[in-house]
């Protein structure tokens, strides 16, 4: 199910919010984002194990951030670059409009639509409680599918255009999954910015 219009843009979901706004950057902006993070940044492919097993992680990724602090997600540790010129601008305008000051940035590279991000919530420990996550799509448009863990009923999808901001808040990373899923369309790269806080344990 489709859950948002192109106008609507706050939706109360049991356990979770979710805010999105689909123009937050405007068009001509937003591809030059796209030009210079996709050229600039120092993109890393990572291993994973699952189940014992090593792959090639289905995407390239980067963290950015002002805290030096390494972030650990399933079993790969990234330590952050300081925050380039154009991160900072995108970070500020995030923060204004969530009203939340962030400390890094993942950055997400979904090369066509055989890269994908599997099912998952961004329930780090370094991420505290019920972290607030802004996220930044530039590129291809790509389906946010999100179900709660316990209500089956509560599947929904969304579709995360050229230069919309989501944010996610509240109890989501505790009751709910997310995912990018693989897709055999032809189509291009997609470049994704989460903003996290990450605090001290
Ligand atoms: O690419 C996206 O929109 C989602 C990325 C994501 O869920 C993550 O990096 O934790
Ligand atoms: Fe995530």
């Amino acid at each position: 199910m489709d859950l948002f219009s192109k106008k609507k843009e706050f939706l109360k979901l049991p356990n979770a919010q979710l805010i999105y706004f689909p123009n937050f950057i405007s068009r001509p902006k937003a591809d030059e984002y796209f030009n210079t993070i996709n050229k600039e940044t120092n993109w890393q492919h990572d291993d994973i194990t699952v189940f014992g097993k090593t792959y090639k992680q289905p995407r390239l990724t980067a963290l950015y951030g002002a805290s030096g602090k390494p972030y650990r997600y399933s079993d790969i540790i990234m330590y952050p670059e300081p925050f380039t010129y154009d991160l900072k601008i995108i970070k500020k305008e995030v923060e204004t409009k969530s009203q939340v000051k962030f400390n890094t940035v993942l950055i997400n590279l979904y090369r066509n639509g055989s890269d994908s991000n599997g099912w998952h919530a961004d329930n780090e420990k370094e991420l505290g409680k019920n972290p607030v996550i802004a996220s930044i799509s530039l590129g291809e448009e790509r389906p946010f599918h999100f179900k709660h863990r316990k209500l089956k009923t509560e599947r929904h999808k969304l579709l995360l255009q050229h230069g919309s901001l989501l944010i996610m808040k509240g109890e989501m990373q505790h009751f709910w999954l997310h995912q990018i899923a693989k897709t055999k369309k032809e189509i291009g790269p997609r470049i994704n910015l989460t903003f996290r806080k990450l605090i001290d344990q």
